[in-house]
């Protein structure tokens, strides 16, 4: 007939429904499919940006004294051959949108951890042990995985051919293959692998880069300024996430992955006694990592070196326009930042907030003042039901504080309804960031107001996440008695449910700090990227303590982890600190029920306060301006 073949999503979500009612050959059937699929699809994608990019807008000769028409002349001229691209490709573009389930179980690999079942169980036992060896291959630290590759291994009817995963990576199959020959001390080697991967790298960098490209969505009620910084930002973090992303596979500690591959060859040149190339390498190490003790190190040793003056010690050339490219996308991230900064502050006056002391300046060249100026001020109605926090406690340190009774039970139980709407894995690159033992689902505030834009959600519900976070950022300015604004810098609704898991011997939340990178060998925490080194006090408000498990804890020190001092979560509970090693801190495992609560981030640094905490006010304020 005529009728459309199902697209990825279509034959994932049926292969998944068949997975639940053990059908094994329905579900890989339909798991299989949805791969292929998937594939073309993001070929397609690929593709249809790629065509996009390069064709020139030719913008009416009438807009040329009109930059703003021109600019989004621009946009919607893209963002048209984009959608008249994917029309062409039809067969693998799903008409209706995809969920986000089935998305992120294709780009986490995920789908392979419920295929190698599904084939084991259909008999399939090489596939099986394919799929596996796949996901583990993309989700090295997945204990239960590693365990079944064990299994899979044993099987003595399968070759090592069988375990080479599919869509293996070039540049990083390369990279772990040099860093084993450095252990081996073959240096020749050593270097022409490691050559060879870096010049891969530039490619997987590109292609990651362009999968952060979604379609240009406009919010019903968003301005259209407002939409396009949001799609900005959104694009801009994820490709600036690339570089860490690309060496994030196997290791825990990416922030180096760039500069590594200079340690490398430094190393290895300097065994064959190639000197020039090994000063290079080790000249683009310190310009890479220009903190970095052992870019250091190696870089004084160099110029000790007989003959060695400041000129020859100049960084490679091949890979300066990598490295430019990535200096490009941080000061446009910068730049971007400081305009999302002044779409903050217009919403902190709005709200006559207390910070706004440049606010008139602000508001004359705010190009994102929107909705226009005559706007209302806020309503009080809102802030009339709400309780007085008690500071029960403050602990001996003077960092740390505790606050009952900041939301009322019937708060706590609107906010767990807007529960209902968190998503898998949210807010994080893994679907289970902490623990597998357990889902983690999120909602962060801009997404809650887009919701409720979208009638998804009661406006009053993402109003009371909105006000609530507000009411919590108050009073940790005010205990802490802070002399300079307190901002937004992260808001995410969050709950932790324990799955039938019979013994537990991990956390639900590994200690950590907020704010730096803990090394557990040697106690070190280092406020480098990619920690959020700019979080300065934490916060989290509970909703309910109606669980198993789940105590929030302080450890003892960054050496010492086991816990100090425990919280148990409640209703209207926040318990708030500064953001640094000061206060290590994790969650005790939650071995039974659903664990809900707002986690909040602040900064001192109005660099990287929250943009979408104030755009999320704006969705919100324009509901009720309208309705
Ligand atoms: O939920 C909690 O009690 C703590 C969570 C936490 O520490 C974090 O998300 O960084
Ligand atoms: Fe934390």
């Amino acid at each position: 007939g005529d009728e459309q073949p199902p697209h990825f999503d279509e034959s994932y979500l049926m292969g998944m429904r068949a997975y639940t009612r053990e059908d094994w050959a329905v579900a890989t059937a339909g798991m299989q499919q949805a791969v292929r699929d998937f594939e073309s699809y993001n070929e397609a994608s690929l593709k249809c940006l790629k065509l996009c990019e390069n064709q020139k807008v030719k913008v009416p000769v009438d807009y040329y004294d009109d930059q703003e028409l021109a600019v989004f002349h621009e946009i919607i001229a893209r963002e048209t051959c984009i959608r008249n691209c994917r029309d062409k490709e039809v067969d693998v573009y799903p008409r209706a949108g995809i969920t986000s389930y089935t998305m992120d179980h294709m780009k986490n690999k995920n789908v392979y951890d419920y295929l190698q079942l599904a084939l084991f169980r259909e008999g399939k036992r090489e596939e099986a042990a394919k799929a596996c060896a796949t996901f583990v291959y993309y989700n090295p630290r997945h204990i239960n995985a590693s365990v079944s590759l064990v299994f899979h291994k044993k099987n003595k009817n399968l070759t090592e051919e069988d375990f080479i995963p599919h869509n293996k990576m070039t540049y990083w199959d390369l990279y772990y293959m040099g860093s084993e020959l450095y252990h081996r001390n073959q240096w020749q080697e050593l270097v022409d692998v490691i050559e060879t991967s870096l010049q891969e790298l530039p490619r997987a960098l590109q292609r990651c880069r362009d999968e952060c490209y979604g379609p240009l969505r406009l919010g019903r009620r968003m301005g259209f300024a407002q939409t396009v910084i949001h799609q900005m930002i959104t694009l801009k973090e994820c490709q600036s996430q690339c570089i860490h992303k690309l060496g994030e596979l196997r290791f825990d500690k990416t922030e180096e992955f760039f500069g590594s591959y200079f340690h490398y060859l430094q190393y290895g040149y300097h065994m064959l006694n190639a000197s020039l190339p090994a000063i290079q390498a080790s000249a683009t190490q310190l310009q890479l990592e220009p903190h970095s003790d052992v870019a250091k190190k190696n870089a004084v040793f160099y110029r000790q070196q007989h003959g060695v003056t400041r000129k020859d010690f100049i960084p490679r050339e091949d890979v300066q326009p990598l490295i430019e490219s990535m200096d490009l996308e941080h000061s446009f991230m910068h730049v971007l930042d400081e305009l999302s900064g002044h779409l903050e502050q217009f919403g902190e006056e709005r709200q006559g907030g207390e910070e706004g002391q440049d606010d008139a300046e602000l508001l004359d060249n705010d190009f994102f003042a929107y909705p226009p100026a005559n706007m209302p001020q806020a309503e009080e109605w809102e802030w009339q039901e709400w309780n007085k926090p008690e500071i029960v406690r403050f602990t001996t340190d003077p960092d740390r504080m505790l606050a009952d009774n900041v939301l009322s039970q019937d708060q706590c139980d609107k906010l767990l309804e807007l529960t209902k709407h968190c998503k898998e894995g949210d807010g994080y690159q893994r679907k289970a960031p902490h623990t597998y033992n357990e889902l983690f689902e999120g909602l962060n505030i801009l997404d809650a107001a887009k919701k409720s834009q979208e009638g998804e959600v009661v406006p009053e519900l993402s109003q009371l996440y909105v006000n609530a976070s507000r009411r919590s950022r108050d009073a940790i300015a005010k205990e802490f008695n802070l002399q300079t604004p307190l901002y937004f810098s992260y808001t995410h609704l969050v709950c932790r449910t324990a799955k039938d898991v019979v013994e537990r011997r991990d956390l639900s939340h590994p200690v950590h700090s907020d704010n730096c990178i803990l090394n557990e060998a040697t106690g070190e925490c280092d406020k480098v990227p990619p920690a959020y080194t700019w979080r300065d006090y934490s916060a989290i408000l509970y909703l309910s303590g109606e669980f198993e498990g789940g105590d929030f804890f302080y450890a003892h020190s960054t050496k010492d982890l086991s816990p100090e001092e425990t919280v148990s979560p409640k209703c209207g509970r926040l318990v708030a600190f500064s953001a640094g090693k000061e206060n290590m801190h994790g969650v005790l495992a939650v071995t039974k029920g659903r664990r809900c609560a707002v986690a909040l981030w602040f900064t001192l640094d109005p660099n990287h306060k929250e943009a979408t905490f104030s755009m999320a006010e704006e969705i919100l304020h324009e509901i009720k301006t309208v309705s």
